[in-house]
């Protein structure tokens, strides 16, 4: 199966470009490879994968194609992808939108832990989409983490808000955190290293038992100490409902860029 990967050399199409080869899951002679800037001698350690000249010369050549372009840039590509299966990572581009390329159009949205393997992809397939796409979909994305297939078009909106935005709310945290500490005298170094503890050990300690957290901040608020001081001080000050807003800001900007994306 040979794939093109237009983005190749962006955050996300260079790490699934990455994972696909590193895990044997194409050869380098199965990758077709389109950016904007210019092909690169060296991809990922391999010289023998194939670049295109334009969107045209990728499809020609390729029997699935994943778009991972910016939304902003999706107009100018004029793909044409001639009933071949469609894997867009793109936000807030619309199936009703991908569809006028021709092809069998699936989305999905993955975050910038691809990176490391690590990304949670969830997609969802649109009409005509077969149950070996699926499987295709699958194979791919396994390249860069986990997936599961979700119901409707509208739930990658939120997919986008939460999975999508990555490491986006712990640089938030960490940012904040940091602060504090810098502004009650503790060396920067020090300050980052206290943050590390809190969001980077604290996720690492939920890893695979994240249902569990409610039960930690429970057993967290059980000492009714310092911890639970500063868990009820965040509930007074509105940190679940900033959350909650910023998520919902995060999926309205989705639908909004979706429906003003749309063709009418
Ligand atoms: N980054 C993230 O965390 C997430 C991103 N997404 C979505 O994924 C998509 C890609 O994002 P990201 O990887 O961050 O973006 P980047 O800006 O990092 O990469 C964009 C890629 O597209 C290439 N490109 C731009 N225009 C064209 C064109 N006309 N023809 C061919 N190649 C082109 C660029 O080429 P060049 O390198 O030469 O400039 C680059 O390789 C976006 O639509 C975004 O909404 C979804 C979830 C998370
Ligand atoms: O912020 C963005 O627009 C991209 C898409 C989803 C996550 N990052």
């Amino acid at each position: 199966m040979r794939v093109g990967l237009i983005g190749a050399t962006g955050w996300l199409g260079s790490a699934l470009g990455a994972g696909l080869l590193a895990r044997g899951i194409l050869a380098p002679g199965e990758l077709v490879l389109l950016n904007r800037s210019a092909p690169q001698t060296n991809y990922h350690g391999h010289a023998n994968v194939t670049w295109a000249r334009d969107a045209a010369e990728l499809v020609a050549q390729s029997d699935v194609i994943v778009v991972s372009v910016r939304p902003e840039d999706w107009p100018g590509l004029d793909l044409r992808a001639g009933g071949r299966l469609v894997l867009s990572f793109m936000a807030g581009i619309g199936a009703a939108t991908l569809a006028c390329c021709g092809g069998r159009i699936v989305r999905a949205m993955p975050n910038a832990a691809a990176e490391i393997g690590a990304s949670y992809s969830p997609f969802w397939a649109g009409p005509g989409v077969t149950a070996a796409d699926r499987a295709t979909v699958r194979r791919l994305l396994s390249a860069i983490g986990s997936t599961d297939e979700l119901e409707t078009e509208a739930q990658i909106d939120l997919m986008t808000a939460l999975p999508g935005s990555g490491a986006a709310y712990p640089a938030l945290m960490a940012t904040a955190m940091a602060a504090f500490m810098r502004a009650r005298g503790i060396p920067e170094a020090i300050a980052w290293r206290a943050a590390e503890a809190a969001v980077v050990g604290g996720a690492r300690l939920l890893e695979d038992r994240i249902t569990e957290a409610p039960a930690l901040l429970a057993a967290y608020r059980a000492y009714r100490g310092t911890t639970a001081a500063g868990l009820d001080a965040a509930e007074a000050a509105g940190f679940p409902q900033a959350i909650e807003t910023a998520l919902a800001a995060a999926t309205e900007k989705a639908r909004t860029m979706t429906q003003t994306t749309a063709p009418t």
